[in-house]
């Protein structure tokens, strides 16, 4: 092994300057999960897709044949999709072509990758359409897993660069490190040693602003920062807020409780009261902006909601904006409302903007909030770090050991044995 190696909270992670991936035939994880148009289906925001282009161009340059697997979406949600249109992406970004294998590890994506020439470049579809990748186990049980052990032995190293994914503990981010060579690429290394970086704990006041829809996440991540005494505020949008809001009693009204009900969120709510409970410093919104029926939307109290929940209020704008203002470090991950729908983009247009003219640093994270950015170009760099992970980043953040980097440390321990 090599000299270059990351240290983070006692691991010891190889980068691809450690490890001799020259003219070999190498698999690539990495995360193009991007937000989908549940209307169209088009992909609204390539961010991640265009982040791995200096990883696959090195390790092509280097005469290395690539096999990038990835995920997207989540089964029965309307983004759970093919990586067809990835694909195109890539080719466009890369410049030249990336065959796309409508398979994962059957026979013909084996037949395909047995026979692949120097130079050559695949992206598998999507790995969760094999139900094992859904499977949170650890290293050792995912190594027997059938997707590993069928795709491992037709390839002579892993590259793992989906940081946004490194805090789950599937198959194709897990397994693979147990046997192969592995480090991380230049996406995962880049997140690693710049939030080590940004990242102060001792910088105050710390500000989070968590929205969307991953609610579980995000009560996991609230928790650890609690914990840790890492937020001075935690300002809510999106079904966090909610959840945060009947932990403090409020009544949302029966269409709210339907849909909390429906995506199996009421039975967190004494998870969130034991936050609030502890002290948890979690702001709610004052109002929202609801859709009521027939369409018609309108700004209601949260102690007075009636409508359906699309967005948080003109006044919780107001509110949060001055507390982002007066922020030392600003960390925020998912929209405030449903920002597919143009009707309810204001609360994290409103909150973004802030954001970014406040004096403190912002680190931004989650595939809808950075697809507000509008392309990163305009951001200044020295006073903002644009994250490709959401959850992941802000466990990270949290102090969370993320079971894909324990992987490779194991893994980098172990290589005298591979
Ligand atoms: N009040 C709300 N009700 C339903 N969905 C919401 C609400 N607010 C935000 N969302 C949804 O959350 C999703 C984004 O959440 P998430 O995937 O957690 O964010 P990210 O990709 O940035 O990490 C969007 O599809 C958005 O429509
Ligand atoms: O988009 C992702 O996470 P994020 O929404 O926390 O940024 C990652 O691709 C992980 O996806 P998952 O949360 O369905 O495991």
């Amino acid at each position: 092994m090599g000299i270059l190696l990351i240290k983070i909270n006692n691991l010891q992670i190889p980068t691809l300057d450690d490890v001799d991936f020259v003219g070999k035939k190498l698999l690539v994880r990495i995360d193009i999960n991007s937000p989908v148009d549940p209307k169209t289906g088009e992909l609204l925001d390539d961010s991640r897709i265009k982040a791995y282009i200096p990883t696959i161009k090195e390790l092509l340059e280097k005469g290395n044949s690539i096999v990038l697997i990835s995920h997207q979406g989540r089964p029965g949600d309307s983004d759970f999709i093919s990586l067809n249109e990835h694909a195109n992406l890539l080719n466009k970004y890369l410049g030249f072509n990336v065959e796309f294998v409508e398979d994962v590890m059957g026979p013909y994506a084996r037949e395909k990758i047995k026979n692949m020439n120097k130079g050559e470049i695949i992206l598998l579809d999507n790995v969760r359409f094999v139900s094992e990748e859904l499977i949170e186990a650890p290293p050792s049980q995912h190594a027997k897993s059938y997707l590993v052990r069928r795709l491992y032995p037709l390839f002579e190293g892993y590259v793992n660069d989906a940081f946004a994914a490194s805090h789950r503990s599937q198959a194709s981010l897990v397994g693979f490190p147990m046997l192969l060579k592995s480090s991380v690429g230049r996406v995962m290394e880049r997140e690693v040693s710049a939030l080590a970086k940004v990242f102060n704990p001792e910088d105050f006041p710390k500000v989070f602003v968590l929205g969307g829809g991953k609610v579980l996440d995000s009560l996991r991540i609230i928790e650890n920062l609690v914990k840790r005494r890492l937020a001075d505020r935690i300002l809510t949008g999106g079904l966090i807020a909610e959840l945060f809001a009947l932990a403090k009693g409020l009544d949302l009204g029966r269409e709210n409780m339907q849909i909390l009900e429906k995506k199996g969120l009421i039975s967190l709510v004494p998870r969130a009261r034991r936050i609030l409970l502890s002290g948890g410093p979690i702001e709610i919104p004052v109002d929202f902006k609801v859709e009521k029926e027939g369409g018609k939307i309108v700004e209601e109290p949260s102690n007075k909601v009636s409508g359906i929940i699309k967005d948080i209020g003109s006044t919780t704008m107001e509110i949060y904006s001055s507390f982002i203002k007066d922020a030392k470090l600003i960390v925020m991950r998912g929209p405030m409302g449903v920002i597919e729908d143009e009707r309810f983009r204001d609360g994290s247009k409103k909150i973004l903007e802030n954001a970014l003219e406040s004096q403190g640093y912002l680190i931004i994270g989650g595939g809808h909030m950075i697809s507000m950015l509008g392309g990163t170009a305009e951001v200044n760099s020295s006073k903002v770090h644009v994250s490709t992970g959401g959850g992941a980043l802000l466990l990270f953040l949290a102090g969370e050991t993320l079971p894909a980097l324990e992987a490779l440390d194991i893994s980098s321990k172990e290589a005298i044995k591979k």
